[in-house]
């Protein structure tokens, strides 16, 4: 069966405004990067992610513990958004968790290749929610929408959101590995249609993760989908978010195209491992290791 959103949608991107675009954005955050303010916002929106193949029970209970003790800690902060993990940890993180506006989001469906079948992938996701996940990170099948099989990238992604239920579903477009800002563009509209909660740029594990270009044509999609239909989608910035001028870029960009009123947990992420240790040590003032693990491997 084929799908065609190119009569429904503008996936056409021109290229030369996305790049004086994205210089105006990189001026802006220049001067938001040290905005105490701004960096409080975005640590707010972080999914803390560990997602490593070294990860195992006791990963899961540090990372639980460690949000939980947070709010005593470091009095006057917000805490992150979600913790992020592999299915085989959700349950570590489930009963280790006492901060209850603070989510468990499990990568599923075959992270992060996604090439596994498709009754695996629903078990997948189906078996992180019964463990205590309540969002879910899935890939798109990268393969074969870079065949134009767009059919089954669709299909898929509807099931697993039927699967999801009441579940946030962010589902990943591996942007890094698409060949154009019209395909990032085509993507994202593809997995709105199929009922994506989130659009997420990348796994994290191919380079290049996530671009302010990737960025940017991203959100340009969200608000044409937004002004098409009245369904506001959320955006994740994810891979590589390492500092706090790549988060204030985001946040800028985000800002910028959507709107403020994208700017809360529920509309807005950063997917990544090693932001949140580097944004509270630019709020604070001083160099701070709370959340870090030494673990970087990358399987
Ligand atoms: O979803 C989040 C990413 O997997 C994290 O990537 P990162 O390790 O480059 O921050």
């Amino acid at each position: 069966m084929e799908l065609s959103f190119e009569d429904k949608f503008n996936i056409e991107v021109d290229e030369l405004e996305v790049e004086k675009a994205i210089n105006r954005f990189k001026d802006i955050a220049q001067s938001r990067k040290s905005d105490i303010e701004v960096l409080k916002k975005c640590f707010s929106m972080i999914d803390l992610t560990t997602l490593n193949a070294t990860d195992g029970y006791e990963r899961g209970k540090l990372f639980a513990e460690k949000v939980s003790q947070f709010p005593d800690q470091f009095p006057g902060m917000p805490n992150v958004a979600a913790i992020c993990v592999y299915p085989s940890l959700v349950s570590a993180v489930k009963e280790n968790l006492s901060a209850p506006n603070v989510s468990i989001a499990s990568v599923a469906a075959g992270f992060p290749a996604s090439q596994t079948f498709l009754e695996i992938k629903l078990s997948e996701c189906e078996m992180a929610l019964e463990h205590g996940a309540n969002e879910l990170d899935v890939v798109i099948s990268v393969g074969s929408f870079l065949e134009g099989d767009y059919y089954t990238v669709f299909s898929e992604l509807q099931q697993i959101k039927e699967v999801a239920g009441d579940a946030k579903v962010k589902v990943i477009l591996e942007t890094g590995a698409l060949t154009s800002l019209d395909e990032i563009k085509l993507a994202s509209f593809l997995a709105m249609e199929a009922g994506a909660d989130f659009i997420k740029t990348s796994t994290g594990k191919l380079e290049p993760a996530a671009t302010p270009e990737a960025v940017y044509v991203m959100c340009t999609a969200i608000k044409e989908y937004y002004d098409k239909t009245g369904k506001k989608v959320g955006m994740k910035p994810a891979g590589g978010v390492s500092n706090s001028y790549d988060a204030a870029l985001f946040y800028t960009i985000a800002e910028q195209v959507l709107g403020q009123e994208w700017l809360y947990p529920g509309l807005f992420r950063f997917g990544t491992s090693r932001l949140a240790d580097v944004l509270l040590s630019d709020i604070i003032g001083k160099e701070v290791k709370y959340f870090s693990t030494s673990s970087t491997a990358k399987y």
